[in-house]
């Protein structure tokens, strides 16, 4: 059996991996072998093969013995631990979560729905790194593949409405604990059915702007709030998720050398961990409304095409039905005003699932 080694598995993306590979027997399939930055010597989680030892994520001896490495450590471990490896002469397979190498000419972005025989060409070629995309990128790719795979996009728009778990665990934990400051600051107004509204919304507004409410993760208010930046700036005024949303994508459909035109703004919302995004998209040609819909809904497993009505759109399209589930539904789905090859549509996904942790165990099997 091939050794992998895994790091960055009690983080929160490894975890959702670690949960998701016992779900599906991954762990029969290989010998694992768990390694961390802090805790070595430590005992390792038993996956079903006894008990072992928590390896030196930095012992690059331990690591070189490895067929196999999947790392959810981050994007420093990354840099500190991958050219170690090459220049040692490592000969395994790389699977990583972090956007360091994603762009790098010797790395592939995994999305084996969307981009399989992107993915093949890179095995049969000897590329060695495989990365997980920008989990909007990828879920995007999930809920519109139909439309990219029939190459009827000209250029499209993402505007996106993204969850706390993206900026990671502390971050969640602090939007919770926001609206935990809302709450108990308005409970004796919301209490009182007599209250006045204006007093409500006053002291709600109170609460945000107050140094009671806590902010040491965001910096502002997310919780009753939102926040129109993600990630660092790039030259061109966009922010670097926005600038994701191009690359990231022409390099998963195998297109950079001839790439869809696509921006957007990325947005902050108060969702746990699912990303929405509202998409404009610009069609080739006058593609019928039903043609799509059965494009769309042909492309993979996972998508659901919800029809565009309230009942269906406000029970199934949103975050609180999809998260914890592999589920990306499409809807909302119509021709604009604007013009007959003018398309919109609005998708939800989880961004641990589909956004982080899936790609990557399933790259995983794929490899073995
Ligand atoms: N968050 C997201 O939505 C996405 C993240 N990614 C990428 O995945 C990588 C990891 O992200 P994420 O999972 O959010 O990182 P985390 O901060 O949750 O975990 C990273 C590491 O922190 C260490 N750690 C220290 N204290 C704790 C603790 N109390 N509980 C758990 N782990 C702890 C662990 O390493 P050790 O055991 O060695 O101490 C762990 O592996 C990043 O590169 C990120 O860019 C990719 C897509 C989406
Ligand atoms: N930037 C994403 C999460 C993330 O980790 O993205 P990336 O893997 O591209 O760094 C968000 O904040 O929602």
């Amino acid at each position: 059996m091939k050794k992998v080694g895994i790091v960055g598995w009690r983080g929160m993306v490894g975890s959702v991996l670690m949960e998701r590979m016992s779900a599906q027997n991954d762990f029969q399939k290989f010998t694992p072998f768990f390694f961390t930055t802090s805790q070595a010597g430590q005992t390792a989680p038993d996956v079903g093969q006894g008990t072992s030892e928590l390896i030196d994520a930095f012992d690059i001896d331990r690591l070189m013995d490895m067929d196999i490495l999947v790392t959810c450590q981050g994007g420093s471990y990354t840099e500190a631990v991958r050219p170690k490896l090459t220049e040692r002469g490592w000969d395994g397979y790389w699977i990583d979560a972090a956007s360091t190498l994603r762009m790098d000419e010797q790395s592939i972005i995994v999305l084996d729905p969307v981009n399989m025989p992107v993915i093949e060409t890179a095995i049969s070629k000897g590329i060695k790194n495989f990365i997980g995309g920008n989990c909007t990128v990828s879920l995007m790719l999930m809920a519109l593949g139909g439309l990219f795979e029939n190459d009827w996009v000209e250029w499209l728009t993402s505007m996106t409405y993204q969850a706390a778990s993206g900026a990671g665990a502390k971050n969640m934990r602090e939007l919770v604990s926001q609206m935990r400051t809302i709450g108990d600051k308005a409970a004796p107004i919301l209490d009182d059915p007599a209250s006045a509204i204006l007093d409500l919304d006053r002291t709600v507004t109170d609460t945000l702007r107050s140094d009671a409410y806590p902010v040491e993760n965001w910096g502002v208010p997310l919780g009753a709030s939102l926040i129109p930046w993600i990630d660092r700036a790039m030259d061109n005024g966009q922010t670097r998720e926005e600038w994701k949303g191009f690359v990231e994508t022409n390099k998963i459909l195998g297109r950079s050398d001839n790439p869809i035109p696509i921006d957007g703004q990325c947005i902050r919302i108060g969702s746990m961990r699912c990303h929405s995004q509202a998409f404009t998209i610009k069609l080739k040609k006058d593609v019928p409304l039903d043609e799509i819909n059965a494009a769309l809904a042909a492309n993979n497993d996972w998508v659901r095409v919800i029809p565009n009505n309230k009942e269906d759109s406000i029970r199934d399209l949103t975050p609180a039905a999809v998260t914890g589930t592999l589920n990306v539904p499409v809807g909302r789905i119509r021709k604009m005003n604007i013009g007959e090859n003018f398309l919109t549509a609005f998708s939800v996904g989880d961004q641990l699932l589909w956004g982080a942790a899936e790609p990557l165990r399933r790259i995983l099997n794929i490899i073995l």
